[in-house]
């Protein structure tokens, strides 16, 4: 397919910026980034609107509440962007006869256990949004086969709000920072999942199902942090504290680091590991900061 047209939900977030920079490189130019008002998941007339309109080849599901800690407290609004939004696209993708890619988290994982995580791997989420987003998957499956369901963990990139860029931003302001060192996983820079979710749509293959991607390689918050202030050049002072140290509403896996060899031979995707990815994502902080007078 030469011009598939792409509808984007959650368009405007951190990943949907990553993809609106990243789809052009593969010659992806008919595609809706959908912001929260124009395509707002939850409601169903928009919904049919949209698909009714335009028939889309692919769907990208990159909406979704994201405030780990909020979603304790928001039970609600979480199940129903997590879950019931996530069946919502999944309805109208199988009605229109569209491919859907979906974007799920490590957070599904408890991560009691210091063993790397495959996708049959038994998932038993110990909060609320990796519940819901456990569910959303679940919803996926049961209404269509033509989906590609992607868990990664610990997105950061130069869009919208992530862990590198609180980093970088309390690094200006302080010169001592605790860090939790034993919770473990990768971080993922999302430029390379946006690369990786247009590989897949320029793909011939079409092996559907359940994914695991992140960058390669493992590592604390803490090491991320560490290495965040390296190669960002801020002399600051990291401790690392257990995680008992730094009480959070929303428990956290203690590891969840994944298995990516499913994408990689189906695909045939190198992954780059994370401190690379950083290096790329500090650089392109950096220029914005040049090219914004910061
Ligand atoms: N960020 C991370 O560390 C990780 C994220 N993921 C998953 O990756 C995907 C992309 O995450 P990321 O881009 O970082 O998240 P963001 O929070 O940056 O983006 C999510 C987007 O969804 C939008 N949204 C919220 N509710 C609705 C709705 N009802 N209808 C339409 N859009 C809505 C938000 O809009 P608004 O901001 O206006 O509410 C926001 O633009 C998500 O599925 C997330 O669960 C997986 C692992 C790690
Ligand atoms: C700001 C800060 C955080 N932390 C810890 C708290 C927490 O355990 C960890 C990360 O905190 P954050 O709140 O930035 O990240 P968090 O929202 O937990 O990130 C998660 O987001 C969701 C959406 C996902 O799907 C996950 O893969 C993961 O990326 O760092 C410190 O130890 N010191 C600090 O100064």
């Amino acid at each position: 397919m030469n011009n598939p047209l792409i509808f984007v939900f959650g368009g405007t977030g951190q990943l949907g910026q990553c993809l609106q920079t990243v789809m052009p490189l593969y010659n992806l130019e008919n595609v809706r980034f959908l912001d929260e008002i124009e395509g707002n998941i939850l409601d169903e007339n928009a919904l049919r609107q949209l698909f009714t309109a335009a028939r889309p080849d692919y769907v990208i599901n990159c909406a979704a509440y994201t405030a780990v800690d909020q979603a304790e407290d928001s039970t609600e609004i979480c199940d129903q962007v997590n879950r019931v939004g996530a069946a919502n696209v999944a309805r109208y993708s199988e009605a229109a006869g569209a491919n859907l890619l979906h974007i799920s988290t490590d957070f599904v994982f408890g991560g009691d256990s210091p063993k790397l995580l495959a996708e049959e791997d038994a998932a038993l989420p110990i909060n609320v949004y990796g519940l819901t987003k456990l569910q959303g998957e679940q919803e996926i499956a049961a209404l269509t086969n033509r989906y590609y369901i992607l868990r990664t963990s610990w997105l950061y990139s130069e869009f919208a709000n992530n862990f590198t860029k609180t980093m970088l931003r309390l690094g200006a302001e302080r010169s001592e920072l605790n860090v939790i060192a034993d919770q473990v996983g990768t971080p993922t820079y999302a430029i390379d999942l946006a690369h990786v979710l247009c590989k897949i749509i320029r793909s011939e293959q079409r092996p559907f199902g359940l994914y695991h991607y992140s960058n390669e390689g493992v590592a604390s918050w803490y090491d991320f942090a560490v290495a965040i202030f390296e190669l960002g050049g801020l002399e600051v002072k990291v401790n690392p504290i257990p995680g008992t140290a730094y009480p959070t509403k929303a428990k956290r896996p203690a590891f969840s680091v994944m298995d990516k060899s499913k994408i990689k031979e189906a695909f045939g995707i190198e992954i780059p590991h994370w401190r690379q990815s950083l290096a790329r994502c500090i650089t392109a902080i950096h220029k914005q900061d040049l090219s914004s007078g910061a």
